[in-house]
């Protein structure tokens, strides 16, 4: 099929990144609806292999919904979801803003969830999120940043072709933050997984995807690719316009007025330096 824009999309960008174990998805023409209300719009979207795309929004506007509908843990009201050339059901993994792990497991049992003989993946996943000493400890015990390596080692150990990540360092302290978005962006080069990510943080957004999607009234309604070189300087001019640009976007303003916006009871600006929030 060398015409199916997804599979050329895939050869693209897998001579971009190397080779690796992502896949592409296709939405098409989705719609998802709750009690007759309209939440997702005959929405279309296209995600090459082994791209990083974002999606933000305001608050209620469906980011969350479309991503589990991608994880399948919806289904759609209309429309479909597919996966890769072949259409096959890919492996797909969903990391959240808590790190749901169980509390009655210690962590290397918990990164091991559901595999038959875990310990030595569970031990090298473990060790790719820097917390190989803390394997026989209680989940309580630990940071909740430590706790969202463990879910992401947990995520990590199925080895996904799609890494799914609904807002998952929103409980995060800025720092922590940082720290945890450089470890995501190391992990999806060297594993060369799709990864979409639902974040309220316009700065993370341009930090670590390919593409940035917009959900405004159920539709998308921007997709800016972002091609600044990686790792991407939170400082640079270049990133603070498109930061600029948009979070206007988002706040429908004509161009990027902070000040006036911070009325807006949706919009946070963390006092660090995590940038500005929706
Ligand atoms: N199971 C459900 N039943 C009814 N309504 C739902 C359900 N799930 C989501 N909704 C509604 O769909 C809309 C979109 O919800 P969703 O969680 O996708 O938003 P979001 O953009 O992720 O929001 P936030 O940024 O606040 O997490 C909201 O109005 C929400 O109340």
């Amino acid at each position: 099929m060398q015409n199916d824009p997804v599979e050329n999309a895939e050869v693209k960008a897998a001579g971009q990144l190397g080779v690796g174990r992502g896949v592409g998805i296709r939405v098409r023409s989705v719609s998802k609806s709750y009690a007759g209300r309209e939440v997702l719009k005959t929405l279309d979207v296209e995600v090459a292999a082994g791209e990083f795309v974002a999606i933000v929004g305001r608050s209620g506007c469906g980011k969350s919904t479309l991503l589990r509908l991608i994880a399948g843990l919806e289904q759609t009201s209309s429309g479909s979801i597919g996966f890769g050339a072949h259409g096959q059901q890919p492996e797909i993994r969903i990391m959240f803003q808590d790190s749901r792990l169980l509390p009655w497991k210690r962590v290397l049992s918990n990164v091991g969830l559901g595999l038959p003989k875990a310990s030595l993946a569970s031990a090298k996943a473990l060790a790719q999120v820097g917390l190989e000493d803390r394997a026989h400890e209680w989940p309580a015990v630990l940071s909740g940043g430590q706790r969202q390596r463990v879910a992401l080692a947990r995520a990590l150990v199925h080895d996904p072709e799609l890494l799914l990540l609904d807002e998952p360092l929103g409980a995060l302290d800025a720092l922590t933050r940082i720290e945890m978005q450089q470890l995501i962006e190391a992990l999806w080069k060297e594993r060369g997984f799709t990864a979409v990510l639902v974040t309220h943080d316009v700065q993370e957004a341009i930090a670590l995807a390919d593409r940035v999607l917009l959900i405004e009234d159920g539709e998308i309604t921007l997709d800016e690719r972002i091609s600044l070189p990686r790792p991407r300087a939170r400082g640079n001019l270049v990133f603070a316009q498109l930061e600029e640009r948009i979070l206007a976007r988002v706040l429908k303003h004509p161009a990027a007025q902070p000040d006036s916006a911070l009325g807006d009871v949706s919009l946070q600006r963390t006092v660090s330096q995590v940038g500005w929030a929706i």
